[in-house]
């Protein structure tokens, strides 16, 4: 799925935190217009929920995912919704199970090369390297990929315009993530074209 989606996205997910639910709209709509179109949205807020439902329904270019997805309720909650695709920063047997069930793009969260092992045994090759820059970031990617050639990352946590391409330009990098996309100020000003602005030049 993400490789068809690749296709017509940029390679690069906002990881998006609603804190007034009238923003989420205008935001899909400014990301989408600057080609930005893979959005996650986290389930940091209580508007999440309610911001995917918007979003998929006003915004068909959008390709919607839930984000922040620490249980199997959130992910049962997330699809009620109509959420496209899943990440979580991290894993338990419990949403691995639910992710399979529903076996649609699921991307569990991992660290470290047992994690790594974990997830893939699961049967997930595509997964989220989190937090990427504290973690070791493009040389700790690059040392992954050494005995995991087979797995996709999206790294996210640290990561900002300086240096998502460098993690980018890595073979066993698919997406990149990062909440600068969506910048705080540029959200709660309602500026819509700093937005856009920024989805064009990433
Ligand atoms: O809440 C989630 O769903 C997470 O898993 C963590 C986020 O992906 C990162 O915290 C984004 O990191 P920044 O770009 O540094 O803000």
């Amino acid at each position: 799925m993400w490789d068809l989606w690749l296709e017509r996205a940029k390679p690069v997910m906002p990881v998006i935190v609603i804190d007034d639910l009238d923003t989420a709209v205008p935001m899909a709509q400014a990301l989408v217009a600057g080609g930005v179109r893979l959005l996650e949205v986290t389930l940091r807020t209580a508007h999440g929920l309610e911001a995917i439902k918007e979003i998929k329904n006003a915004v068909p270019e959008a390709i919607v995912g839930v984000g922040t997805v620490t249980s199997s309720k959130d992910l049962e909650n997330a699809l009620k919704e109509g959420a496209e695709f899943a990440v979580s920063p991290g894993f338990t047997r419990d949403i691995l199970a639910c992710a399979r069930e529903w076996g649609g793009p699921f991307l569990p969260g991992v660290l470290t090369p047992t994690e790594v092992m974990q997830v893939r045994d699961a049967g997930f090759m595509w997964q989220k390297f989190f937090p990427a820059a504290a973690a070791g970031g493009v040389d700790m990617l690059k040392s992954l990929g050494g005995p995991f050639a087979d797995v996709r990352f999206c790294p996210t946590g640290g990561i900002g315009p300086e240096t998502y391409h460098d993690y980018l330009a890595l073979k066993n990098v698919f997406a990149v993530g990062g909440s600068w996309l969506t910048p705080k100020e540029a959200m709660s000003a309602r500026n819509w074209q700093a937005i856009t602005t920024i989805a064009i030049a990433t």
